[in-house]
């Protein structure tokens, strides 16, 4: 069985009750994801994927494709309109676990990293102190035993250890992407989900956050879905990648595959585009 498996996964978004035909009025075909009928945008709709033990699955897709909709409810922060996701540690339907389930699957099961560092990080807090904060959750009570993981989560993503007390907001934009990194991974999980890891990094910094990633994904072999709008992040990191467009998905396969000869059109254009 794959660690997770997820089926017709659709999040529909807006104010007014949806009409019943948003999903057939809008995906690549009509060129748009807003409902003409009643105005509900459908985030994604009929998303299948599911995700090896040890692999990691890109998501590509344009701005506005449903990538962080889909990563979000994998990570049990959004709730779906509709979907069924069966998960290795869950019992049923992952999107239908009640608070205090996703509390804990967060806390143990599944780590996430997010595109905006102060969705992920309390900057006021210390580093270390954001990285305590996962071991806390996750029933960690010895103080000396807190720091000494912390610390060895901090080699681990390279961040120095004698900053560790410092508040987070002193840290650079690649160190706080690195605490939270460290944070994600603190309790072993089973499914890491990285939405966006390099946005607003400097090239060189992106680099460097991007192979100590792959260093420890290899070495630990956790699961990871990668999200993103650079395909090259999700080549170097992915190995099968799903292309989203208007909230579906368009292609999928092996990276390779997709990116050297990719199926559909739109997903040329976007190798096209930054190439
Ligand atoms: N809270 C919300 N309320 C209304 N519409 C939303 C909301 N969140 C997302 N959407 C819409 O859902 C669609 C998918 O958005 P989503 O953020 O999932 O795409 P994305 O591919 O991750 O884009 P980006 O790369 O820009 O983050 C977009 O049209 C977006 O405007």
């Amino acid at each position: 069985m794959s660690l997770l498996d997820a089926e017709n996964v659709t999040r529909f978004y807006g104010e007014f009750e949806p009409c019943g035909d948003c999903v057939d009025l809008t995906g690549p075909t009509h060129g748009r994801n807003q409902c003409p009928d009643c105005g509900t945008v459908v985030g994604c709709a009929d998303v299948d994927l599911d995700v090896e033990r040890g692999e990691v699955l890109g998501i590509v897709g344009e701005s506005g494709s449903g990538k962080s909709s889909l990563a979000e409810m994998l990570a049990l922060d959004l709730a779906a309109t509709a979907g069924n996701v069966e998960f290795a540690s869950y019992d049923g339907n992952l999107l239908d676990a009640n608070y205090e389930e996703r509390v804990d699957l967060r806390n143990t099961n599944v780590g996430m990293v997010h595109q905006h560092v102060r969705d992920g990080l309390n900057l006021e807090f210390t580093g270390g102190g954001n990285v305590a904060e996962s071991l806390l959750a996750a029933g960690w009570r010895n103080f000396d035993e807190i720091r000494a993981r912390v610390r060895d989560l901090f080699e681990e993503t390279e961040v120095p250890v004698d900053r560790m007390d410092d508040p987070t907001d002193t840290y650079s934009g690649g160190m706080q992407r690195r605490v939270q990194i460290a944070k994600a991974i603190a309790n072993d999980p089973e499914l890491v989900i990285l939405d966006e890891p390099t946005t607003g990094l400097d090239v060189s910094v992106q680099a460097r956050v991007l192979d100590m990633f792959r260093r420890i994904q290899r070495e630990q072999d956790v699961a990871t879905i990668v999200v993103s709008h650079d395909l090259g992040v999700v080549r170097l990191l992915a190995d099968r990648t799903v292309v989203m467009r208007h909230g579906r998905v368009i292609e999928s396969g092996l990276t390779d595959r997709v990116m050297e000869d990719p199926q559909r059109e739109y997903t040329q254009t976007l190798i096209n585009s930054v190439i």
